[in-house]
């Protein structure tokens, strides 16, 4: 039984563990599908690469008050695709050769199987072409296998054909029309670019708001705006999936009672869940949580010594820049056992590449409220800085939360253009403790620029 100083499961985020300074470590790692993991292949890469296609094709659509008129005369989905996968595909597969066949991964091992544990830092690694499975043990392991996509309970469901975010990306034909069930970040982002597509969609979902976990501002206003772009159906129950001649329909249920929806096609996208479940972590002894999240120390370790965890298997959070941070915080940690490092997860930001853009930071003021955290908030428009109001926006705006005792920002939330950007100098504040005062009024913001939508917002803040 081959048995290595260290075996990582999982080549998304895990992958980029393994540098030159684990060059006399005997290593191995584990991968059962693509090389590169959710983030590259399925995930953030291209999902904004065809976000950014969107915004393109939705430009026309509003040129016009600006004096452009301009004409959107077709959308080659198949060009579209093939343009992003072309430029993906390729890294997954280097990735993969530069772990398996270079030089400098001489003490790497690639089993390119499905890892699952059967003991005590060991693990049976099978394969789906019929080859016999192999058992593999280690001092050290590394749990990188992130999560997989929620396939809610819903009678007919499994018989009806549905795609996730793994595979609708890769559709061969652009539909006339999608039903996307859930209310997320994957829901919110899909339903932007196909409806900038031309496809009609619907939107149905579970609760009463889109993106209810932003604040509440921003959820509302989110969902007002999707309601002028695609059908939203809200607080619906899912009763059945049905298959039709042409595509799908949902049954469900909701305040104004039976109705059903169609489509060509159903984006099921109500959730991620961790893979330690399939990966059996508890027969090496470690432990999950409600949602089935490894359980982990400040330091990224598990409940047991020398098994290491980091991203979506592991984190609440679900984010590329947490798994990323966490992996840096695993590798420094198996490099120096005796000054080992803890992960920062106080500030931890997101964004929706929606349109309008989300992105948020801390806080929102349920969370406050809740937690009875005293604060006061701020709100700034887009519309009444000089960039926003060049643009002609209209629905865009800034919220901050800050402690009136302090001035330090517990939290900030935006709606509306470049929100993932604009935010930042938010993040970096709150990172490094400076308070709102301090940052509105002890640096220049460019003007005209978006950023003065922060700065005004830090300045309405009623502090003393
Ligand atoms: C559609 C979509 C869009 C997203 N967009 C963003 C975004 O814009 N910004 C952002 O911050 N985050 C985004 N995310 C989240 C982000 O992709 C994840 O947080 C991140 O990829 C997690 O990395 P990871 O290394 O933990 O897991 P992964 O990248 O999922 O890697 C896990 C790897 O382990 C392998 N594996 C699993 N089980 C086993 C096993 N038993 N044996 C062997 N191998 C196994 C898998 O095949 C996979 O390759 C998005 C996610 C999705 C689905
Ligand atoms: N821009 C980004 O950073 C980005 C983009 C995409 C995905 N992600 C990551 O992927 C994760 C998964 O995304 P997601 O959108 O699938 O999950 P999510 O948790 O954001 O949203 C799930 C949604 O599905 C709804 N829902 C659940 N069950 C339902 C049902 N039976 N019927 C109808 N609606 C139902 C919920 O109310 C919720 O609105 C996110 O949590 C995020 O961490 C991040």
């Amino acid at each position: 039984m081959p048995h290595y100083d260290l075996v990582i499961v999982g080549t998304g985020s895990g992958n980029s563990i393994l540098d030159p300074r684990f060059a006399d470590w005997n290593t191995a790692i584990v991968e059962k599908g693509t090389f590169g993991g959710t983030c590259l292949n399925v995930g953030c890469i291209p999902t904004k690469m065809f976000v950014h296609a969107a915004n393109v094709a939705a430009t026309p659509a509003t040129s016009s008050k600006f004096g452009v008129d301009e004409e959107l005369t077709g959308v080659r989905w198949r060009d579209v695709r093939d343009r992003i996968f072309g430029r993906i595909d390729p890294i997954a597969e280097g990735g993969r050769e530069y772990r398996a066949g270079h030089e400098d991964n001489k003490n790497v091992t690639v089993y390119e199987g499905e890892g699952r544990f059967t003991g005590h830092k060991e693990l049976r690694v099978s394969y789906p072409d019929g080859r016999p499975a192999e058992t593999i043990t280690a001092d050290k392991f590394v749990l990188a296998a992130g999560g997989r996509p929620v396939i809610p309970d819903i009678p007919g469901l499994a018989d009806t054909g549905y795609h996730t975010s793994d595979t609708v990306m890769r559709l061969d034909e652009l539909p006339s029309s999608i039903v996307i069930l859930g209310g997320g970040y994957i829901a919110a982002e899909f339903a932007h670019v196909f409806a900038s597509f031309g496809v009609d969609v619907t939107v149905v979902n579970r609760s009463g708001a889109l993106l209810r976990s932003e604040d509440d501002d921003v959820s509302a206003r989110f969902t007002e705006l999707a309601a002028q772009r695609f059908d939203v159906r809200l607080d619906r129950k899912t009763v059945r999936a049905r298959k039709t001649a042409s595509g799908v329909a949902l049954d469900l249920e909701g305040p104004q009672g039976a109705e059903t929806v169609e489509a060509d096609v159903l984006l099921v996208a109500t959730g991620r869940t961790p893979n330690s479940d399939l990966l059996d972590v508890a027969a090496t002894g470690v432990t999950t949580g409600e949602r089935g999240h490894v359980v982990v120390d400040e330091y990224q370790q598990t409940v047991v010594d020398g098994i290491y965890a980091l991203g979506d298997i592991s984190s609440v959070f679900e984010l590329k820049h947490v798994a990323n941070h966490e992996q840096r915080v695993v590798q420094h940690n198996l490099l120096h056992p005796d000054e080992r490092i803890e992960a920062d997860h106080r500030f931890v930001p997101h964004a929706v590449f929606t349109s309008p853009q989300v992105a948020s930071v801390g806080l929102t003021e349920r969370e406050a409220r809740e937690r009875g955290v005293s604060y006061v908030t701020s709100h700034q428009d887009y519309a009444g800085i000089a960039y926003g109001w060049a643009m002609e926006d209209t629905t865009g705006f800034a919220k901050l939360l800050a402690d009136p005792a302090t001035g330090q920002l517990l939290g900030a939330h935006i709606i509306g253009p470049q929100a993932s950007s604009v935010i930042q100098p938010l993040i970096q504040a709150m990172s490094f403790g400076l308070d709102a005062k301090s940052m509105a009024r002890g640096q220049y913001w460019i003007h005209p620029a978006m950023p003065e939508l922060v700065e005004n917002a830090l300045l309405n803040l009623p502090l003393d």
